[in-house]
């Protein structure tokens, strides 16, 4: 919890979205309504971008930073939506100004948008003193984006259904972990479509468990919890590779760094992930992409 730059009058507070990473994500099949049954492990990074908040009778929102023209005009912003559901759920919640500083990749799979709303619930709540596992809070998060609920806490820990069903925090180790975007944006409905999966259906890849199994927090070492990471997967990363075959390249270059212990997509792509023994041997690794790939957007990272 911070206090951010405040405008005149009024108590400014700011909130961290970090980026979000799945390190496993299993489709189990495709619902009636049309959504997609997803297991997933998610993480949370240390890369985010920020959002700040200023009490005011009138809601609005600014956005600057290095990625905030990719991510579309103001008028469309998850933060706003968000903040209209929170209103519809709660009515008589005071609304703000917010302003976003954008750094995350926009169109990534690792739910920049989804975060930064979630980051605006948890800045309203703040503001009208609602408790952080509050229904209006859970129900505004579900109502604004399948990612949304599990962004709301970010910790490491389970999400399944839609999205809207979200399992407590692991305990499990932090991973040290290099984050690497190639710049091509890909939009999440269309990977659900080329996975080509009937409404009503159940997924089973043979031979393949259908639920990821996670070894037990607290006593696990990070290298068991590799170890297990190791034997699931993310099942969009075939479709995502069929619309944007860049994802294939970044995938081989992180196998070809040193230490690297598993690479893997995160949601629906582009995003992929490295995990490594220890910060010095992803940082290095994220040295050597750079000097390769200058044009793509690498970040060391902790994930939790
Ligand atoms: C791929 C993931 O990032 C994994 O964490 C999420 O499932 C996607 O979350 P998101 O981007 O917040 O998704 P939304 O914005 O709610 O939905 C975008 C579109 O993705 C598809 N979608 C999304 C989630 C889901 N469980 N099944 C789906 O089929 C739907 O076509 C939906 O219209
Ligand atoms: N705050 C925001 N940040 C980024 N994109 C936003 C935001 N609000 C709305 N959008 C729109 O949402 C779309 C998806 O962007 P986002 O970066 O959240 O995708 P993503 O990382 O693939 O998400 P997910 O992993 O949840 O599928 C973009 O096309 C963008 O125009």
């Amino acid at each position: 919890m911070t206090r951010a730059g405040a405008p005149p009058g009024a108590a400014a507070l700011s909130e961290k979205a970090p980026a979000k990473v799945n390190l496993a994500l299993h489709v189990l099949g495709r619902r009636a309504d049309g959504y997609h049954s997803l297991s997933s492990l998610v993480a949370f990074a240390g890369a985010a971008d920020l959002l700040a908040f200023a009490p005011d009778p009138e809601l609005s929102l600014t956005v600057a930073g290095p990625t905030a023209r990719a991510a579309g005009p103001a008028e469309d912003n998850l933060i706003l939506r968000a903040a209209r559901n929170l209103a519809a759920c709660r009515p008589g919640v005071k609304l703000g100004s917010f302003s976003l500083t954008k750094r995350l990749p926009v169109a990534a799979g690792i739910g920049g948008g989804s975060s930064d709303a979630a980051a605006a619930l948890r800045l309203l709540a703040r503001a009208n003193d609602i408790p952080p596992d509050h229904p209006a809070l859970v129900e505004a998060a579900r109502l604004t984006g399948a990612d949304v609920p599990v962004c709301l806490r970010p910790q490491m820990r389970m999400m399944e259904g839609a999205g809207e069903v979200v399992g407590p925090p692991l305990g499990l180790p932090p991973l040290f972990a290099v984050l690497v975007n190639p710049r091509v944006p890909v939009e999440t409905p269309s990977i659900f479509r080329e996975l080509g999966l009937e409404r009503g259906g159940e997924f089973t890849i043979q031979g393949e468990p259908a639920r990821p199994v996670i070894p037990p927090g607290g006593s696990g070492t990070r290298a068991d919890l590799v170890a297990a990471l190791a034997s699931l997967r993310n099942d969009l990363e075939r479709p995502a590779i069929a619309v944007a075959p860049v994802i294939a390249e970044v995938l081989a270059a992180l196998r070809g760094t040193a230490d690297c212990a598993l690479a893997r997509m995160s949601g629906s792509g582009a995003t992929c992930f490295g995990l490594y023994p220890d910060c010095h041997a992803a940082a290095r690794a994220a040295h050597a992409l750079r000097a390769k790939q200058p044009d793509w957007w690498i970040s060391a990272t902790l994930l939790r």
